[in-house]
């Protein structure tokens, strides 16, 4: 059941994003070159990652990079057609259904950005990998009639953005002494975990002036997130996230909301506060948000997919010990499954919404 025309996620004809808006510098890095191993790439996806926890993957030039680029649209339109379903259908999806999990529909407002109870207003489906790669009879999850039919599609994304994942932390890995397996073997494809494609929706923009919140500001809960999105709305905190806690929906340091341009033929890559955690603070998950998208771009729909490699459910999350990683003290961990869990409630992510 593909449509014969799209109307929301049109990227062919979106505006450029406007000149003269304080955006954030990020580094560009080339997948081609990391695949072949080039060692100032490296270098740079490990500065990257200490520093701001933010940067550009050129995905040109690579098969596995095409894949990326080319799922991403597809997904996106299998998006715009789960969307447009009836409410009533989307709600049998939520979040929250079988436990402990944030796969599913999230619907508008479900989340709150402040302690004042102001809701946001996007839309996601959080489509589980472990679902996408297995046959239906084992599925663990319903998915709407979309979503299954594009399944072949979502088990490429997914084996394509996952390897990515594990491409990158090898190389974060080796940089801080650690083996690669040490982190890899804690991130296998096959295991369950709480990896997932998210197609997001958000509404045009309603006024020029203040910004609804689409998502509210936070740092990724998992490894590290491979996102495509096409039109402006992802903002960076200013100040390194290392200091920025929340506070009443805000982050507490000094600093203003910077925007990150889309690149197109490029992913943005983001660290979670996992790769924090297993690097006793080397690495930075950065703090983000997303309003609508500015200027004449905000008149379109804002889609965006964006894959989350997270530890495994099983998995203990402790600091990792290696030449380039300070020692913590011994510690107990929770397990990954509880602390994303966790680390959801905290952002105010109501379960069954
Ligand atoms: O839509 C985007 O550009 C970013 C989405 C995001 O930060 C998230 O879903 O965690
Ligand atoms: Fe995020």
């Amino acid at each position: 059941m593909t449509k014969d025309r799209y109307t929301e996620f049109t990227p062919d004809q979106y505006p450029p994003f406007p000149d003269g808006l304080a955006t954030v510098e990020l580094q560009t890095i080339s997948l081609d070159k990391l695949l072949r191993g080039n060692a100032v790439e490296q270098t740079r996806v490990f500065e990257a990652c200490k520093g701001r926890g933010f940067f550009y993957l050129d995905l040109r030039g690579s098969d596995i990079g095409q894949r990326i680029l080319q799922g991403a649209e597809h997904i996106a339109r299998v998006g715009e057609e789960t969307f447009e379903l009836p409410v009533e259908e989307k709600v049998k999806y939520s979040q929250g259904r079988g436990g402990k999990t944030l796969f599913g529909y999230k619907s508008v407002g479900a989340t709150v950005t402040d302690k004042a109870g102001t809701k946001d207003t996007a839309e996601f489906f959080n489509v589980a990998k472990n679902d996408m790669i297995v046959d239906d009879a084992n599925m663990q999850h319903a998915w709407p009639a979309p979503i299954l039919e594009a399944k072949p599609i979502f088990r490429d994304y997914v084996q394509s953005a996952h390897s990515v994942g594990m491409l990158l932390l090898g190389i974060l890995a080796e940089r801080l002494g650690v083996a690669p397996s040490a982190i890899t073997s804690q991130h296998r494809i096959e295991e369950p975990a709480g990896d997932h494609v998210r197609i997001t929706r958000g509404p045009p923009r309603e006024t020029e002036e203040l910004p609804e919140i689409q998502t509210p500001s936070h740092t990724d809960f998992g490894t590290i997130t491979i996102l495509l999105n096409w039109l402006g709305g992802l903002q960076v905190w200013s100040e390194s996230a290392r200091k920025a806690q929340l506070n009443d929906g805000q982050p507490d340091t000094p600093g203003e909301w910077l925007w990150v341009k889309p690149q197109r033929g490029c992913a943005i890559i983001n660290l979670g506060d996992a790769a924090v955690k297993f690097t006793n603070g080397v690495l930075c998950s950065g703090r983000h948000r997303v309003i609508p998208a500015p200027g004449a771009q905000g008149k379109w729909p804002r889609y965006s997919i964006v894959y989350f490699v997270r530890p495994e459910d099983n998995a203990v999350l402790k600091q990792l010990r290696g030449e380039g990683i300070p020692n913590g003290p011994e510690e107990e961990g929770l397990t990954a499954q509880e602390w994303i869990y966790r680390q959801a409630q905290g952002l105010g992510t109501q379960f069954g919404k």
